[in-house]
């Protein structure tokens, strides 16, 4: 069997023996040549696993190398050698079609995760086909717009670019950005999704970096945090637009050096993490306005993915329905929608997309007759719905902590014990009650004024938990944490 063969394009002597040496000892053929014109040549007459190029090249820039290759149509990936410091470079060349890219000075443990990760690449499949013992794709649909989010994300699952992924709530963006770790040669590392939205300002350095024992009070034990439990894999940054600034620079940070460090470790260590970042919000506004940092935007914005909100693609309508309702319904309780129901949905913009529609068909069949869903029993512009009786005020239940292990693989923190911030264009605060008496267990009070409005808004929208969440101005996932921990139950 033949070794894989990569091609080295670098005229500088130090550096080209460097990586001939490093790629040799890693059991790899390799060839090398100082110049653009050569480099091309060969790649024209030989077959590579990889090549791996400096950006300035004597006769040229490597970046033509990399347009060179990525239109050959031969799926090689290539990766390119920056100069120390220049990100601009990085992100051109990714944008461009590179796999990934290393620094100057070359750290050689970054090279060979770099090198073996993307002979997975050639490895693996073309393109368009699964990867082997891939699970089928879950992203339903058949839209010129899904067609084509799938023709995308079978490109980018071969590259290491990072990818921000822009969408209205509950239009699939992490679901997309699963499939994109599905597909790609990653696929058997953690995929991990972490909602920055929902960790406390405090806790984000250690539920990011993890800490060692003894950091500070309360940390029993040595724990790892998001960047290596996702090791290999991919990390994703959901509501990223919602990171405190002083978390954004320590980010950037993170994913320039591709290095953490522990809180109290004195060292740091290597991480190999894809970053795939989602956000509803507009970015590029956040930056103007100074909330979102510009280098860490450009870092993470390298391929944007605009996922259309459902109401602009309601051809996947009925599969979407099928889809869930043969979820929902069971093998003696099939469930179907009535005559002229798609219709009816057809004509509801979906405010909270895919998943609202989701938790419209799960209530519509609670109330429907034998599994049969009816126009009313969508409710669609909601109806009445008794207001469950708050809990009962004495014995608060004890807030239960999640605990983070690296294999979980959607990470969601612990909930917060106080509501959400609401957006900073949110409505006007009702006034604040005025209290006779104040508690003497002020947690457990809040609690309970946190389980009375929750309530309140879940049983205005029918237990519609998109609405409830957009009436409260907080996040689906956020008032999902705030339910689990308050033990709010949907009576359907
Ligand atoms: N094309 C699709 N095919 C099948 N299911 C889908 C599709 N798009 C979204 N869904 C489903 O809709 C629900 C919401 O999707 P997802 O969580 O990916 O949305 P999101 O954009 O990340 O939401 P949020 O902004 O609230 O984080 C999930 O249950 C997901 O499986």
């Amino acid at each position: 069997m033949t070794s894989p063969r990569v091609l080295v394009v670098d005229d500088e002597a130090d550096l080209r023996e460097l990586l001939e040496i490093t790629l040799l000892k890693m059991g790899l053929d390799v060839d090398s040549t100082e110049t653009l014109q050569h480099a091309r040549q060969l790649f024209a007459e030989k077959d590579y696993q990889l090549v791996l190029t400096d950006m300035r090249l004597p006769d040229g820039l490597g970046l033509e190398l990399v347009r060179d290759v990525s239109a050959s149509g031969k799926n090689i990936p290539i990766a390119v050698v920056t100069a120390f410091g220049s990100a601009e470079n990085a992100v051109v060349a990714l944008k461009a079609g590179a796999f990934d890219y290393v620094s100057k000075p070359v750290q050689l443990d970054q090279l060979r995760v770099l090198v073996q990760s993307a002979l997975r690449v050639s490895d693996s499949a073309p393109a368009a086909a699964p990867a082997r013992g891939q699970q089928p794709s879950r992203l339903r649909g058949n839209s010129a717009a899904i067609q084509s989010l799938r023709a995308q994300i079978a490109r980018l699952a071969r590259s290491m670019a990072p990818i921000a992924i822009n969408g209205e709530s509950g239009s699939g963006k992490e679901l997309a950005a699963r499939e994109i770790h599905a597909q790609s040669s990653r696929a058997d590392k953690p995929f991990i999704a972490v909602n920055c939205g929902a960790i406390p300002e405090a806790l984000m350095e250690a539920e990011f970096f993890g800490y060692r024992k003894g950091a500070f009070t309360g940390a029993a034990d040595e724990r790892d945090g998001f960047f290596q439990a996702a090791n290999g894999g991919t990390l994703m940054l959901d509501e990223v637009a919602d990171l405190p600034l002083a978390m954004q620079v320590k980010l950037l940070r993170a994913i320039q050096e591709r290095r953490v460090r522990k809180i109290g470790a004195t060292a740091e260590e290597p991480v190999d993490v894809r970053i795939i970042s989602a956000t509803h919000k507009n970015l590029e506004k956040l930056v103007e306005a100074g909330q979102f940092r510009q280098d860490l935007f450009y870092r993470l914005n390298v391929i944007e993915l605009r996922l259309a909100p459902l109401r602009e693609r309601l051809d996947d309508l009925e599969e979407l329905t099928d889809a869930i309702l043969a979820r929902l319904g069971s093998f003696e309780h099939k469930a179907v929608l009535g005559p002229g129901v798609l219709d009816v949905l057809k004509s509801y913009p979906f405010p909270g997309n895919v998943r609202e529609l989701e938790n419209i068909l799960e209530r519509a069949l609670a109330f429907s007759n034998d599994g049969v869903i009816s126009a009313e029993d969508l409710a669609l512009k909601g109806g009445a719905m008794p207001v469950p009786a708050p809990a009962a005020a004495p014995g608060f239940p004890p807030v239960q902590a999640a605990p983070v292990a690296p294999e979980v693989q959607a990470v969601e923190p612990a909930p917060v014990a106080s509501a959400e911030a609401a957006e900073p264009e949110a409505p006007a605060m009702p006034p604040l009650p005025v209290l006779d008496i104040l508690p003497s267990n002020l947690p457990a009070y809040l609690e309970a004024v946190e389980r009375e409005i929750i309530t309140r808004a879940l049983g205005q929208t029918n237990y519609n938990r998109t609405q409830a969440a957009q009436l409260l101005g907080i996040s689906f996932r956020q008032l999902r944490y705030q339910m689990q921990k308050l033990n709010i139950q949907d009576p359907a």
